[in-house]
């Protein structure tokens, strides 16, 4: 029996939230493409497509501003609702970093010392991190360059991650006045073994890809440099042994005193990530050769595990981070961002200390003894 009586409506619906308004072709913004799906052998599939949601700051190693934050959020929540896309690639512009997170400059000069508004950029910076989780496809993290601070807490909010050998994983918050609770202290112990995921946190070491994916952290590391058309792994981190000496040397870093002919040798060559880019095109194949709600219910039951921590604390974590503003992270973003005119990129933390072991008011006094003064500023 026909149901050609039932009333229907089939004119086509949009669901994206925003237009292009938070996306900019100038740096620094976010760029939102399309690309068509390409098939095994690399061919363009009719109708499928991935969105790539580019970070484009490369001048400030891919920091994000507070409005490259809502180019992220409308990137996503587009690559979510557009039923067009198989898989979103959360992607970077230029080879030295994909992100060093927050950016430094607009914190120490805007947001410190004006804790309220910080609140509200922090309501922004969670809904990034939830439009990443969020996102009801595939989310592949293409690590072109170094994930540090905020930059490892959106990347690790991906679904899997694709990273050049040149990329280097950590944070720096502790140095520079702020906590990794945007995503980090909640992530990473899933990914790492509580001990590394709690060293890696607040020692502010960065750690190669090699490492990394040694440990598990990441899926898929490629080479990028070229030289005399043939492929170059990092000569700046071990990968010629596993074991010297009874240690695991592979994915540590060579010796000191090689390291600047190994600076050297990356300067002659070129940059090409095609090796990363056909890992992500293959990964991007496979997912589209599943049934999409059961790879999406997949994802989603999986995500909720990091999405535990990161929803029971994130509130709570935003009034820490705004407070904070008004307290380290005004001495340690100014000592960061006025680095070129002091010569010296932290607080002195033993003074600090020692100050604050006195019993010092947390005030303008104690931030003038702590930070270093511009270079030819006489004393007094
Ligand atoms: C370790 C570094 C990431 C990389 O060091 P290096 O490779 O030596 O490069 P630099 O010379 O330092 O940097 C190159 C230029 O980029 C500018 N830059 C780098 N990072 C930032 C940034 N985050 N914001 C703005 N500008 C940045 C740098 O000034 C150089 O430009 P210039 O014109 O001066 O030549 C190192 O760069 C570093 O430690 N960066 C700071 C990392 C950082 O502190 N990020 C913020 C942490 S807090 C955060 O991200 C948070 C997110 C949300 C939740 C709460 C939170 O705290």
């Amino acid at each position: 029996m026909s149901l050609d009586w039932l009333p229907r409506d089939d004119t086509s619906k949009n669901h994206a939230l925003f237009g292009d308004e938070h996306f900019s072709a100038a740096a620094p913004g976010v760029i939102f493409e399309k690309r068509p799906l390409l098939d095994a052998a690399g061919q363009p599939v009719d109708g499928l497509y991935s969105a790539w949601i580019w970070l484009n700051n490369p001048a400030q190693h891919n920091a994000y501003t507070t409005e490259m934050v809502k180019g992220v959020i409308a990137g996503f929540q587009r690559a979510s609702s557009d039923r067009s896309v198989v898989a979103a690639v959360f992607a970077a512009r230029g080879g030295k970093a994909w992100s060093s997170g927050g950016n430094t400059k607009e914190y120490a000069e805007y947001y410190t010392r004006r804790p309220h508004e910080y609140g509200d950029y922090i309501d922004l910076f969670n809904r990034m991190v939830d439009a990443v989780l969020e996102c009801r496809k595939p989310v592949i993290c293409r690590a072109s360059g170094m994930r540090v601070a905020g930059g490892q807490e959106i990347g690790l909010a991906a679904d899997l991650t694709v990273s050049s050998d040149l990329a280097l994983y950590g944070q720096a918050g502790p140095r520079h006045g702020s906590s990794p609770v945007g995503g980090v202290t909640d992530f990473l112990p899933w990914f790492l073994t509580i001990e590394d995921a709690i060293y890696n946190c607040v020692s502010c070491e960065l750690w190669s890809a090699y490492k990394m994916k040694l440990k598990g952290m990441i899926s898929k590391v490629e080479p990028v440099l070229k030289k005399d058309g043939q492929w170059l792994r990092n000569p700046l981190v071990r990968t010629d042994a596993w074991l010297e000496d009874g240690e695991i040397v592979y994915g540590e870093p060579i010796a000191p005193e090689s390291q600047a002919a190994a600076r050297d040798l990356i300067a002659a060559c070129t940059l090409d990530f095609s090796r990363i880019d056909g890992e992500i095109d293959k990964l991007i194949w496979n997912f589209a050769n599943l049934f999409p709600n059961c790879l999406q219910t997949s994802l989603d039951s999986m995500r909720a595990k990091k999405r535990y921590f990161w929803d029971a604390a994130k509130h709570m974590n935003r009034h820490w981070l705004q407070a904070n503003m008004n307290n380290e992270a005004w001495l340690g973003f100014n000592a960061f961002n006025t680095r070129k005119l002091t010569g010296r990129d932290t607080v002195d933390f033993i003074k600090l200390r020692q100050r604050l072991a006195e019993g010092a008011a947390l005030d303008e006094r104690l931030m003038e003894e702590v930070l270093a003064q511009p270079q030819g500023r006489g004393q007094g």
